[in-house]
Protein backbone atom coordinates (compact mmCIF):
# COMPACT_ATOMS: atom_id res chain seq x y z
CA UNK A 1 0.00 0.00 0.00
CA UNK A 2 1.78 3.06 -0.96
CA UNK A 3 2.44 5.54 2.08
CA UNK A 4 3.36 9.24 3.17
CA UNK A 5 6.59 10.33 4.70
CA UNK A 6 6.53 14.12 5.17
CA UNK A 7 9.30 16.07 3.82
CA UNK A 8 9.76 19.17 4.57
CA UNK A 9 12.53 21.34 2.09
CA UNK A 10 14.18 24.34 3.94
CA UNK A 11 15.33 26.44 0.44
CA UNK A 12 17.56 29.18 1.21
CA UNK A 13 17.07 30.86 -1.94
CA UNK A 14 14.59 31.78 -2.65
CA UNK A 15 13.49 32.78 0.66
CA UNK A 16 10.85 30.49 1.11
CA UNK A 17 10.02 27.59 3.27
CA UNK A 18 8.40 24.81 1.39
CA UNK A 19 7.10 21.85 2.01
CA UNK A 20 6.84 18.87 -0.09
CA UNK A 21 5.62 15.47 0.06
CA UNK A 22 7.69 12.55 -1.01
CA UNK A 23 6.12 9.62 -2.03
CA UNK A 24 7.75 6.57 -0.68
CA UNK A 25 6.23 2.74 -0.83
CA UNK A 26 5.93 1.65 2.38
CA UNK A 27 4.13 -1.28 3.94
CA UNK A 28 1.11 0.77 6.08
CA UNK A 29 -0.89 3.50 5.65
CA UNK A 30 0.10 3.88 9.66
CA UNK A 31 3.79 4.55 8.83
CA UNK A 32 2.71 7.81 7.64
CA UNK A 33 3.57 9.69 10.69
CA UNK A 34 6.21 8.08 12.42
CA UNK A 35 9.36 9.65 11.17
CA UNK A 36 9.36 13.22 10.03
CA UNK A 37 12.11 14.19 7.49
CA UNK A 38 12.98 17.90 7.17
CA UNK A 39 15.16 18.81 4.32
CA UNK A 40 17.89 21.71 5.62
CA UNK A 41 20.45 23.19 3.94
CA UNK A 42 22.89 20.80 2.74
CA UNK A 43 21.44 17.82 5.09
CA UNK A 44 18.29 16.39 6.47
CA UNK A 45 16.95 15.95 9.86
CA UNK A 46 15.55 12.25 10.55
CA UNK A 47 12.20 12.97 13.83
CA UNK A 48 11.46 10.12 15.08
CA UNK A 49 7.54 10.36 16.05
CA UNK A 50 5.91 7.23 17.50
CA UNK A 51 4.66 8.87 21.01
CA UNK A 52 4.83 8.44 23.52
CA UNK A 53 8.50 6.53 23.73
CA UNK A 54 9.68 6.04 19.96
CA UNK A 55 9.21 2.07 20.63
CA UNK A 56 10.94 0.19 17.60
CA UNK A 57 7.83 -2.01 16.36
CA UNK A 58 8.18 -3.40 13.06
CA UNK A 59 6.41 -0.50 11.28
CA UNK A 60 8.76 2.39 13.06
CA UNK A 61 11.86 0.10 11.88
CA UNK A 62 10.44 -0.05 8.47
CA UNK A 63 9.88 3.28 8.57
CA UNK A 64 12.87 4.51 9.51
CA UNK A 65 14.32 2.41 6.64
CA UNK A 66 12.05 3.74 4.11
CA UNK A 67 13.26 7.23 5.32
CA UNK A 68 17.71 6.59 4.97
CA UNK A 69 16.86 4.69 1.09
CA UNK A 70 15.23 7.95 0.86
CA UNK A 71 17.60 10.41 1.57
CA UNK A 72 19.91 7.54 -0.51
CA UNK A 73 17.91 8.16 -3.58
CA UNK A 74 17.75 11.88 -3.30
CA UNK A 75 21.37 12.02 -2.58
CA UNK A 76 21.51 13.59 0.51
CA UNK A 77 24.90 14.27 1.89
CA UNK A 78 24.10 13.50 5.80
CA UNK A 79 21.35 13.70 8.43
CA UNK A 80 20.81 14.58 11.82
CA UNK A 81 18.79 11.70 13.87
CA UNK A 82 16.59 13.05 16.83
CA UNK A 83 13.19 12.57 18.40
CA UNK A 84 10.19 14.89 18.09
CA UNK A 85 8.81 12.68 21.17
CA UNK A 86 9.74 15.32 24.09
CA UNK A 87 12.46 13.42 26.58
CA UNK A 88 12.57 10.43 24.59
CA UNK A 89 14.72 9.39 21.94
CA UNK A 90 14.24 6.14 21.78
CA UNK A 91 12.44 3.63 24.21
CA UNK A 92 14.61 0.94 22.15
CA UNK A 93 13.00 -2.40 20.70
CA UNK A 94 9.24 -2.57 20.99
CA UNK A 95 9.13 -5.12 23.60
CA UNK A 96 5.46 -5.80 22.73
CA UNK A 97 6.51 -6.84 19.53
CA UNK A 98 8.57 -10.27 21.59
CA UNK A 99 6.25 -11.11 23.74
CA UNK A 100 4.05 -13.29 22.75
CA UNK A 101 4.45 -12.94 19.05
CA UNK A 102 3.67 -15.10 16.17
CA UNK A 103 7.00 -16.95 14.58
CA UNK A 104 6.25 -14.98 11.20
CA UNK A 105 5.96 -11.08 12.37
CA UNK A 106 8.68 -11.85 15.08
CA UNK A 107 10.86 -13.07 12.13
CA UNK A 108 10.20 -9.84 10.15
CA UNK A 109 10.31 -7.64 12.80
CA UNK A 110 14.30 -8.87 13.46
CA UNK A 111 14.86 -9.21 9.94
CA UNK A 112 13.85 -5.33 9.68
CA UNK A 113 16.59 -4.62 12.37
CA UNK A 114 19.15 -6.36 10.69
CA UNK A 115 18.43 -4.28 7.96
CA UNK A 116 18.01 -0.69 9.51
CA UNK A 117 21.07 -1.46 11.37
CA UNK A 118 23.09 -2.97 8.49
CA UNK A 119 21.66 0.70 6.50
CA UNK A 120 22.50 2.61 9.39
CA UNK A 121 25.76 1.45 10.47
CA UNK A 122 27.58 1.13 7.22
CA UNK A 123 26.05 4.73 5.35
CA UNK A 124 27.77 7.23 3.10
CA UNK A 125 26.06 9.52 5.03
CA UNK A 126 27.38 11.76 7.37
CA UNK A 127 25.19 11.47 10.58
CA UNK A 128 24.60 12.58 13.95
CA UNK A 129 22.67 11.24 16.82
CA UNK A 130 20.95 14.16 18.29
CA UNK A 131 20.14 12.27 21.54
CA UNK A 132 17.25 14.70 23.27
CA UNK A 133 15.80 11.95 25.27
CA UNK A 134 15.93 8.50 27.34
CA UNK A 135 18.20 5.98 24.66
CA UNK A 136 17.56 2.51 26.42
CA UNK A 137 18.91 -0.25 24.17
CA UNK A 138 17.64 -0.56 20.90
CA UNK A 139 17.63 3.14 21.43
CA UNK A 140 21.24 3.59 22.30
CA UNK A 141 22.04 1.10 19.43
CA UNK A 142 20.64 4.02 16.96
CA UNK A 143 22.65 6.67 18.00
CA UNK A 144 25.87 4.68 18.03
CA UNK A 145 25.43 3.93 14.90
CA UNK A 146 25.56 7.70 14.16
CA UNK A 147 29.33 8.86 13.41
CA UNK A 148 28.59 11.28 16.51
CA UNK A 149 26.49 11.37 19.49
CA UNK A 150 25.06 14.97 21.50
CA UNK A 151 22.95 14.28 24.64
CA UNK A 152 21.09 16.96 25.98
CA UNK A 153 21.42 17.46 29.69
CA UNK A 154 18.98 16.08 32.48
CA UNK A 155 16.99 12.97 33.75
CA UNK A 156 17.79 10.75 30.40
CA UNK A 157 19.63 7.76 30.18
CA UNK A 158 21.64 5.68 27.48
CA UNK A 159 23.05 2.12 27.31
CA UNK A 160 22.46 -1.33 26.68
CA UNK A 161 20.43 -2.54 29.24
CA UNK A 162 19.07 -5.95 27.92
CA UNK A 163 20.33 -7.71 30.80
CA UNK A 164 17.78 -6.21 33.20
CA UNK A 165 15.11 -7.44 30.93
CA UNK A 166 16.94 -11.23 31.42
CA UNK A 167 17.77 -10.91 27.26
CA UNK A 168 21.22 -10.88 25.68
CA UNK A 169 22.31 -8.05 23.38
CA UNK A 170 23.21 -9.61 19.94
CA UNK A 171 26.54 -10.01 18.48
CA UNK A 172 26.42 -6.93 16.27
CA UNK A 173 24.68 -4.80 19.65
CA UNK A 174 28.11 -5.53 21.22
CA UNK A 175 30.59 -4.88 18.22
CA UNK A 176 28.76 -1.45 17.58
CA UNK A 177 29.48 -0.98 21.56
CA UNK A 178 33.09 -2.02 21.76
CA UNK A 179 33.49 0.28 18.18
CA UNK A 180 32.13 2.90 20.14
CA UNK A 181 33.39 2.34 24.03
CA UNK A 182 35.89 -0.16 24.34
CA UNK A 183 36.36 -3.48 25.27
CA UNK A 184 36.43 -2.85 28.86
CA UNK A 185 33.44 -0.75 29.47
CA UNK A 186 32.07 -2.67 27.35
CA UNK A 187 32.25 -5.46 29.05
CA UNK A 188 31.24 -4.65 32.26
CA UNK A 189 28.06 -2.50 30.86
CA UNK A 190 26.77 -5.46 28.99
CA UNK A 191 27.09 -7.24 32.44
CA UNK A 192 25.15 -4.83 34.21
CA UNK A 193 22.81 -3.41 31.95
CA UNK A 194 24.37 -0.06 32.87
CA UNK A 195 22.34 3.13 31.49
CA UNK A 196 24.25 5.91 32.30
CA UNK A 197 23.70 9.91 33.10
CA UNK A 198 24.98 12.47 30.17
CA UNK A 199 28.00 13.22 32.39
CA UNK A 200 28.66 9.37 32.52
CA UNK A 201 28.19 8.64 29.31
CA UNK A 202 30.44 11.65 28.01
CA UNK A 203 33.14 10.11 30.34
CA UNK A 204 33.42 6.85 28.54
CA UNK A 205 32.76 8.07 25.17
CA UNK A 206 29.38 7.06 24.49
CA UNK A 207 28.67 10.43 23.74
CA UNK A 208 30.65 12.91 22.42
CA UNK A 209 29.18 16.26 23.84
CA UNK A 210 26.75 16.71 26.80
CA UNK A 211 24.54 20.40 26.10
CA UNK A 212 22.48 22.02 28.93
CA UNK A 213 19.32 22.37 26.27
CA UNK A 214 17.89 21.37 23.50
CA UNK A 215 18.30 24.58 21.08
CA UNK A 216 22.23 24.51 22.23
CA UNK A 217 22.38 20.86 21.42
CA UNK A 218 20.45 21.43 18.22
CA UNK A 219 23.33 24.21 17.14
CA UNK A 220 26.38 21.84 18.41
CA UNK A 221 24.57 19.00 16.51
CA UNK A 222 24.20 20.88 13.24
CA UNK A 223 27.68 21.98 13.87
CA UNK A 224 29.16 19.08 13.85
CA UNK A 225 27.57 17.46 11.31
CA UNK A 226 29.37 20.34 8.90
CA UNK A 227 32.29 19.60 10.26
CA UNK A 228 32.07 15.96 9.26
CA UNK A 229 30.67 16.99 5.65
CA UNK A 230 33.83 19.10 5.14
CA UNK A 231 35.78 16.55 4.50
CA UNK A 232 36.39 14.42 1.39
CA UNK A 233 33.34 12.06 1.41
CA UNK A 234 35.15 8.94 -0.11
CA UNK A 235 37.67 9.39 2.43
CA UNK A 236 35.70 10.11 4.99
CA UNK A 237 33.29 6.75 4.80
CA UNK A 238 36.30 4.47 3.26
CA UNK A 239 37.65 5.67 7.06
CA UNK A 240 34.81 5.40 8.95
CA UNK A 241 34.43 1.34 6.86
CA UNK A 242 38.42 0.60 8.20
CA UNK A 243 36.75 0.92 11.83
CA UNK A 244 32.91 -0.71 11.21
CA UNK A 245 33.42 -3.18 8.07
CA UNK A 246 34.35 -6.22 10.41
CA UNK A 247 31.04 -6.00 12.41
CA UNK A 248 28.82 -5.51 9.20
CA UNK A 249 30.27 -8.36 6.90
CA UNK A 250 30.13 -10.39 10.60
CA UNK A 251 26.44 -9.95 10.34
CA UNK A 252 25.99 -10.04 6.16
CA UNK A 253 27.57 -13.66 6.71
CA UNK A 254 25.56 -14.61 9.49
CA UNK A 255 22.04 -13.35 9.04
CA UNK A 256 20.03 -16.20 8.87
CA UNK A 257 21.79 -17.68 11.88
CA UNK A 258 21.25 -14.64 13.63
CA UNK A 259 17.30 -14.81 12.93
CA UNK A 260 17.01 -18.19 13.99
CA UNK A 261 19.17 -17.55 17.60
CA UNK A 262 17.17 -14.68 18.03
CA UNK A 263 13.72 -16.03 17.76
CA UNK A 264 14.46 -19.52 19.03
CA UNK A 265 16.10 -17.43 22.35
CA UNK A 266 13.27 -14.79 22.66
CA UNK A 267 10.59 -17.71 22.34
CA UNK A 268 11.49 -19.80 25.78
CA UNK A 269 9.66 -19.51 28.39
CA UNK A 270 11.97 -17.91 30.25
CA UNK A 271 12.39 -15.12 28.31
CA UNK A 272 9.01 -14.50 27.31
CA UNK A 273 8.26 -14.93 31.15
CA UNK A 274 10.45 -12.44 32.20
CA UNK A 275 9.13 -9.89 29.17
CA UNK A 276 5.80 -10.04 30.79
CA UNK A 277 7.29 -9.30 34.27
CA UNK A 278 9.07 -6.07 32.67
CA UNK A 279 5.97 -5.06 30.40
CA UNK A 280 3.95 -5.59 33.55
CA UNK A 281 6.39 -3.41 35.66
CA UNK A 282 6.27 -0.70 33.12
CA UNK A 283 2.14 -0.80 32.82
CA UNK A 284 2.12 -0.45 37.06
CA UNK A 285 4.46 2.65 37.15
CA UNK A 286 1.62 4.25 35.56
C1 LIG B 1 17.39 -11.32 22.22
C2 LIG B 1 16.77 -9.99 22.28
C3 LIG B 1 17.72 -8.90 21.92
C4 LIG B 1 17.02 -7.59 22.03
C5 LIG B 1 17.82 -6.43 21.89
C6 LIG B 1 17.41 -5.18 22.29
C7 LIG B 1 16.30 -5.07 23.23
C8 LIG B 1 15.59 -3.76 23.41
O1 LIG B 1 15.72 -2.72 22.83
S1 LIG B 1 14.46 -4.09 24.59
C9 LIG B 1 13.78 -2.53 25.02
C10 LIG B 1 14.52 -1.98 26.20
N1 LIG B 1 13.91 -0.77 26.59
C11 LIG B 1 13.68 -0.47 27.86
O2 LIG B 1 14.01 -1.20 28.79
C12 LIG B 1 12.97 0.82 28.13
C13 LIG B 1 11.66 0.60 28.80
N2 LIG B 1 10.98 1.86 29.02
C14 LIG B 1 11.33 2.72 30.00
O3 LIG B 1 12.23 2.52 30.77
C15 LIG B 1 10.53 3.98 30.07
O4 LIG B 1 9.34 3.79 29.35
C16 LIG B 1 11.26 5.22 29.53
C17 LIG B 1 12.37 5.61 30.52
C18 LIG B 1 11.83 5.01 28.16
C19 LIG B 1 10.25 6.39 29.46
O5 LIG B 1 9.62 6.57 30.72
P1 LIG B 1 8.27 7.39 30.80
O6 LIG B 1 8.36 8.64 30.03
O7 LIG B 1 7.92 7.47 32.25
O8 LIG B 1 7.20 6.50 30.00
P2 LIG B 1 6.47 5.19 30.52
O9 LIG B 1 7.41 4.26 31.17
O10 LIG B 1 5.28 5.59 31.30
O11 LIG B 1 6.02 4.52 29.15
C20 LIG B 1 4.94 5.01 28.39
C21 LIG B 1 4.28 3.84 27.69
O12 LIG B 1 5.21 3.27 26.77
C22 LIG B 1 5.36 1.87 27.07
N3 LIG B 1 6.74 1.49 26.77
C23 LIG B 1 7.86 2.02 27.27
N4 LIG B 1 8.94 1.44 26.72
C24 LIG B 1 8.49 0.50 25.87
C25 LIG B 1 9.13 -0.43 25.01
N5 LIG B 1 10.47 -0.51 24.89
N6 LIG B 1 8.36 -1.23 24.28
C26 LIG B 1 7.01 -1.17 24.35
N7 LIG B 1 6.34 -0.30 25.16
C27 LIG B 1 7.08 0.53 25.91
C28 LIG B 1 5.03 1.75 28.54
O13 LIG B 1 4.66 0.44 28.84
C29 LIG B 1 3.88 2.73 28.65
O14 LIG B 1 2.74 2.10 28.13
P3 LIG B 1 1.30 2.36 28.78
O15 LIG B 1 1.40 1.93 30.23
O16 LIG B 1 0.39 1.51 27.96
O17 LIG B 1 1.06 3.83 28.62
Amino acid sequence: MMSLVTFTRNNALPLLRTSITVRIQLNSASLSSLVRLEEKQGYAVVAMHKPPVNSLSLEMIQALSESLSELEKNKCKGFILTSACPGIFSAGLDIREMYQPTEERLKEFWSSLQTLWLQLYGSKMASVALINGHAPAGGCLLAMCCDSRIMVNGKSKIGLNETKLGIVAPFWFKDTFVNTIGVRQSERALQLGSLFTPDEALKIGLVDRVLPDPEAATAVAESELKEFLQIPAMARYLSKMRIREAALKDLLENREKDLNTFVNFATTDAVQKGLGIYLQSLAKKN
